[in-house]
């Protein structure tokens, strides 16, 4: 099937979040969609999905306009849609969330469980999904119920499938799954519309690349471009993907957790007896993969989740007895892992989103009230300062892109005084340029002597930041490494990667000096010369 979009523009009250786009998705294609927060990417495919309707242009479908009134004809006319934020029912089985497509149709609307059950084990073998069909949702990793959502899209004949940033919350190893998958789906003929901030993975299986900025075409990219090509063409100017950071100074334990423990309400230990420091001047970076207790490890410091065990201060002060707004108001900055549920009020405005913590204290309080005038300079400057694009900081925070809702949250925590900073997935969702400057604000908060605790499942991140690293892994540290070797040399990802799957330190120490002395002595080829010799003398040449 192919897929025109034309001249589609869409206003919202003064903004033209798109403006004359243009867009072919050809048959069995993989069309990356690039562009920095608030680019107008989401939009269009609300727009493609039937979700929006036009302000101009139309989309043609083989050759024929279309016009869709809802996301029902999008489906009927061969488009699926995977959210980032999954629509299915936690408590249905996979065959009962893939039957609700067929709701409508089913005689009398009974659902066709049979018939559901049959299709997702076709779609599922074919394309190698591995997804029981009478599995219960809540119980699927995120990266299965994210084939959920694939094959009920599949389920009801899309062509076209729009994946709308899918790896932002995929570990590295599912992700790679979902890019073999992607690469099945090419092959049977599906096209692919793919939104992603990730440059490598863009590399790694586009086709082509249209880059969006400020609501326009900018330019096709090639997929050979590298990451610092594609990086500039999207945000229209240089950045630096690497973090340009002096050596840590650090000064005492700031931060001290002691033997701590969480265990959920059914007796399951989410944190177990963990015990750490984060120095005054450092950034201390929790690794792992997702699930492995950090949620619940930055939840009990800022008081959301109650520890079971142990202790946790921050200079002389015990925290665990404090509430959540006196932990904040005493100077801890959190950046919570999910903005939509922790980190802002969507029907508050951004000025009132940007004050969330601090509203009743000075200069924002007058009385019992806010300072109208105060609170909307405040958020004029931060917004400024953290390149948020809006309209107006009276506006909904609802209404912001989701990498722009994201900047609020980190410019109200590390707009304050702070004697701690803790980050879950900080710039989950933020564009190239805005990881620059995100990571650029976090240094400098280590260098003004903040003790810094980044949560981050992207090993990239990890690296970029850290000046000592702790692996998480079934609730334990496996162990804390620093960040960067006496000699000189950065820690391996490879050892880093071996401990995130639960292997203890010394050991992942000896495995990833194996492996890389078993690559260093293989000759692929068959030349006689190993190919790492090989690659280094034609880099010389
Ligand atoms: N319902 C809405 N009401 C008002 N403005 C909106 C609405 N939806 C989106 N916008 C605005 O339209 C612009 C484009 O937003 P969109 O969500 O399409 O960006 P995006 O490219 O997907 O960004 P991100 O990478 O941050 O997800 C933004 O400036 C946003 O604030």
């Amino acid at each position: 099937m192919k897929l025109e979009l034309q001249g589609i523009t869409k206003v919202f009250g003064s903004l033209v979040a798109n403006d004359h786009i243009d867009l072919v998705v050809e048959p069995g294609e993989i069309h990356a969609l690039l562009g920095e927060n608030g680019a107008g990417k989401s939009t269009l495919m609300n727009v493609l999905y039937g979700l929006y309707d036009p302000d101009d242009g139309q989309i043609l479908v083989d050759g024929e306009p279309v016009r869709f009134k809802g996301p029902g004809d999008a489906v009927a006319a061969g488009i699926g849609m995977v959210h980032q934020h999954f629509m299915l029912v936690p408590v249905f089985t996979v065959a009962e969330s893939v039957a609700l497509g067929y709701e409508p149709a089913g005689p009398g609307g009974v659902l066709r469980l049979d018939e559901a059950r049959r299709r997702v084990t076709e779609i599922s073998d074919r394309f190698g999904f591995h997804v029981d069909p009478d599995a219960v949702v809540e119980d699927l990793p995120v990266g299965v119920q994210q084939r959920v959502e694939i094959i009920k899209a599949l389920s009801r004949d899309a062509h076209v499938l729009i994946l709308d940033e899918p790896t932002a919350v995929l570990t590295p190893q599912e992700t790679d799954e979902l890019i073999g998958i992607m690469g099945e789906l090419k092959a049977a003929g599906t096209s692919i519309v793919f939104i992603t901030h990730k440059l490598r993975e863009v590399r790694a299986v586009a086709d082509r690349i249209t880059v969006i900025r400020r609501g326009k075409v900018v330019g096709e990219a090639s997929p050979s471009s590298t990451e610092t090509e594609l990086a500039s063409l999207m945000v229209g100017r240089s950045v630096s993907l690497t973090v340009d950071k002096p050596p840590a100074d650090p000064g005492e334990a700031a931060f001290q957790v002691r033997d701590l423990s969480v265990v959920s309400g059914n007796g399951t230990v989410l944190v177990d007896d963990i015990s750490f420091d984060v120095r005054a001047g450092e950034i201390l970076c929790i690794a792992g993969v997702q699930g492995n207790g950090q949620t619940e490890l930055a939840e009990v410091i800022l008081g959301l989740e109650e520890a079971d065990a142990g202790t946790m201060t921050l200079g002389e002060e015990d925290l665990l007895v404090r509430s959540v707004k006196k932990r904040l108001h005493s100077g801890l900055g959190f950046v919570p892992e999910d903005r939509s549920t922790d980190g802002v009020v969507p029907s508050f405005s951004i000025a009132e989103n940007l004050v969330l913590d601090v509203y009743d204290t000075a200069p924002f309080a007058r009385g019992v009230s806010m300072d109208p005038a105060t609170v909307t300079a405040n958020a004029e400057h931060r917004t400024e300062e953290f390149d948020v694009r809006l309209t107006s900081v009276q506006d909904p925070i609802s209404t912001l892109s989701g990498g722009n809702a994201q900047k609020v949250v980190l410019a109200r925590e590390m707009s304050r005084p702070l004697r701690l900073l803790v980050a879950s997935q900080p710039t989950r969702g933020l564009d190239v340029g805005s990881i620059e400057f995100v990571h650029k604000r976090m240094v400098a908060e280590r260098d003004n002597g903040t003790p810094v605790l980044i949560v981050s499942t992207e090993l990239d991140e990890v690296m970029a930041l850290a000046d000592r690293v702790a692996v998480m892994y079934r609730g334990r540290i496996v162990g804390i490494l620093d960040a960067v070797e006496e000699d000189g040399t950065p820690v391996s990802r490879d050892v880093l990667g071996l401990m995130m799957a639960g292997v203890p330190v010394d050991e992942a120490q000896r495995q990833a000096s194996e492996h890389r002395s078993a690559l260093a002595r293989a000759d692929l080829d068959g030349d006689g010369i190993p190919d790492v010799q090989q690659q280094s003398r034609e880099e010389q040449e």
